[in-house]
């Protein structure tokens, strides 16, 4: 990216956001926009309109969002649906207002259906049902992406969509029930070598499979879509490789430390069973993750030391 470019980070704070911020500084782009949801609610639209029109970025990127792993999304499907509509709903229009050039709209991996088939391709998307635990978020994820090919299709602006798969990395949220999987794994385990705790709860049967992706590698990728994708299909963005979150679990420990036992606790949702994005499209267009989990997960827990705990 042209170091002048303005690239407007909406949520440059949170786990994704300032990941696309780090990359950002590190590849020499010094006209970096952000604001925090106190210095700008992206839900008051009339506030969004302004800052756009001051700002006029040229390219946005949105990482903004109500975001969390299966309990809140599970219990909170009112505010996971109308906050993330609201948020991209007046993000998008402002952009357009103002025709900002390029935007890059960031999904999940939760829009495809429940049982798609795996790995799953991005024409996956509308084929089923979908997962009831995040189906609120989900709905408002596959309008986000709905509205990009609506601005590229009425008014040609070169907006595009990346799916992310199941996300980690510094600036996590590592709440003992709001968090996703592996930030809370890391605290659990964390906190019960530190009190010789005999065992470990895991949510659920621990069956079920997910893929991880260390943040900067999705900050890379996102970097690389801006520069080398320009269509309206999303774009999924993950390593290809998933393990069950019994074999999560059990990596969280080896690399915390913690030598005591593991059990379930089986009144928690399973969520979907399997979740493998394929990122074939993403591979076609020249690149890969280089960020093993293991590695990963050791990087990650030694910020978590550092910061959090
Ligand atoms: N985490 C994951 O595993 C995955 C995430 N994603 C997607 O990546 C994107 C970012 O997620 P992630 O970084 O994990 O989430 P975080 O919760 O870490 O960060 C969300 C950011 O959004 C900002 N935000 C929330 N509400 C508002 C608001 N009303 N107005 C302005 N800003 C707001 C927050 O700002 P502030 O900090 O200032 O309050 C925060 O910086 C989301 O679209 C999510 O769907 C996709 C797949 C997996
Ligand atoms: C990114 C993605 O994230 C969410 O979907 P999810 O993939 O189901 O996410 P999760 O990380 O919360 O759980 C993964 C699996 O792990 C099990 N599990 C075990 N123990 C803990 C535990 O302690 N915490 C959590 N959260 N899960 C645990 C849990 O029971 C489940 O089987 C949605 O918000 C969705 O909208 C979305 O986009």
């Amino acid at each position: 990216m042209n170091p002048e470019t303005r690239v407007y980070v909406a949520g440059h704070r949170g786990l994704v956001g300032s990941a696309i911020w780090r990359r950002l500084q590190a590849e020499g782009v010094t006209q970096l926009i952000g604001a925090s949801s106190k210095e700008l609610d992206l839900r008051d639209r009339d506030a969004t309109f302004a800052f756009l029109a001051e700002h006029r970025p040229d390219v946005v990127i949105d990482a903004a969002a109500r975001v969390g792993g299966i309990l809140a999304n599970r219990d909170h499907p009112t505010e996971f649906l109308s906050d993330n509509l609201r948020i991209q709903v007046n993000l998008m229009d402002a952009a357009l207002e103002v025709r900002t050039p390029r935007l890059l709209f960031l999904g999940s991996s939760c829009i495809y259906p429940k049982y798609a088939e795996q790995p799953i391709r991005e024409s996956s998307l509308l084929a089923g049902e979908l997962e009831p635990t995040n189906d609120a978020y989900a709905i408002a994820k596959i309008a986000g992406i709905m509205q990009v090919q609506a601005v590229r299709r009425q008014y040609g602006l070169r907006w595009i969509s990346a799916m992310p798969t199941n996300l980690y990395g510094p600036n996590d949220n590592f709440d003992p029930t709001s968090s996703h999987v592996l930030p809370a794994l890391i605290r659990r385990f964390h906190e019960a070598k530190v009190n010789a705790a005999e065992e470990v709860v895991l949510w659920g049967s621990g069956t079920p499979r997910r893929e991880f992706l260390h943040v900067d590698d999705l900050a890379a990728a996102c970097l690389h879509l801006l520069a080398h994708y320009d269509a309206p299909e999303p774009v999924n963005v993950g390593v290809g490789d998933d393990v069950t979150i019994r074999a999560l679990a059990e990596l969280v420990a080896r690399v915390v430390g913690y030598t005591g036992a593991l059990s379930n606790d089986l009144s928690k949702p399973d969520g979907t069973p399997r979740k493998l994005l394929d990122v074939s499209r993403l591979t076609a267009l020249g690149w890969k993750p280089s960020i093993g989990l293991e590695e990963g997960v050791a990087a990650t827990y030694a910020w978590y030391q550092e910061h959090v705990s």
